[in-house]
């Protein structure tokens, strides 16, 4: 079932910002929010409130929910319900990876209506072998959902792996080529994150014509918001651009959030046209 239609359409009538929801330690600490689940509900409540119908896409980062137990799980699955509640899309960033038999069971934890935590797609890594993927990506062709696949990190760690060369092509490209592959045989379900410096960039989103692109990097020290947007621009309906740091610094006063996630629409919906 494709997916993908649904996230064009949110894209282009919403923006391709995708907004970060991550109550962690630190962005507790700095909205003086207790380090608990009361504290996250409260955080995630502030967000939305600010966000409203506003946003199309969250990317929201599981681990810092479930850090807290069954209560950090529940109120994941609370944030989900609020919001599908507005219109929007959820990412579940849990980047799952393990043998193909074990990826059948991530499923059924994050990965559409009838999974516990009801997700619009799921991050994953692809490091033990593409087709350990397989499971996954056919359960969210079935539900509609997405598999947002790791082709390139932004971490610094990252490059010796992903920019290692296999054959002719990096870890990344082919990683891009095989993400390419399972979608024009299978059906559009696997999605990519694309976390490299715009000219690589340009070239892994190329390698992908018909999936769904993440390319987190706006509002980072070194990196030009244009370029990114750039980018964006030459996968119209189909690029996600996260923002987390450069949202939730503004928090919690709500009007503040408010204003800045009004901002950072209006900045990429000026350089991500229609297509
Ligand atoms: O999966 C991601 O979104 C991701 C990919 C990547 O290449 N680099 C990266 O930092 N991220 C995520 O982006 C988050 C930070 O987002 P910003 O605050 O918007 O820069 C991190 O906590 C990671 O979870």
């Amino acid at each position: 079932m494709a997916a993908v239609p649904i996230w064009t359409d949110l894209l282009q009538t919403r923006s391709a910002l995708c907004l970060g929801l991550a109550p962690s330690p630190k962005w507790l600490e700095a909205w003086r929010m207790p380090d608990d689940v009361g504290g996250a509900r409260r955080m995630c409540a502030t967000v939305l409130e600010a966000a409203g119908e506003q946003v199309a896409v969250y990317r929201i980062q599981a681990p810092f929910f479930t850090r807290f137990g069954t209560a950090g799980t529940a109120l994941l699955r609370d944030v989900v319900d609020g919001v599908h509640e507005r219109g929007s899309l959820a990412v579940l960033d849990a980047k799952v990876c393990d043998a193909d038999d074990t990826m059948d069971s991530y499923a059924d934890l994050y990965l559409g209506p009838g999974s516990v935590l009801r997700g619009d797609a799921v991050t994953a890594t692809p490091f033990m072998g593409f087709g350990s993927l397989g499971p996954l990506l056919r359960r969210a062709w079935d539900s509609g959902t997405l598999v947002m696949v790791l082709v390139r990190t932004s971490n610094h760690a990252a490059g010796g792996v992903q920019c290692a060369m296999t054959g002719s092509r990096t870890v990344a490209q082919r990683t891009a080529d095989e993400v390419r592959e399972w979608n024009d045989e299978h059906g559009v379900a696997a999605a990519a994150v694309v976390g490299a410096a715009p000219g690589e960039a340009r070239d892994l989103v190329a390698r992908m014509p018909s999936a769904v692109v993440e390319l987190p990097g706006l509002g980072r020290a070194g990196r030009d918001t244009r370029d990114l947007v750039a980018v964006a621009a030459g996968a119209p309906g189909r690029a996600v651009l996260p923002v987390t740091t450069g949202v939730l610094r503004h928090g919690p006063d709500v009007a503040a959030l408010e204003a800045s996630i009004a901002t950072w629409r209006k900045e990429i919906g000026a350089g991500v046209p229609a297509c």
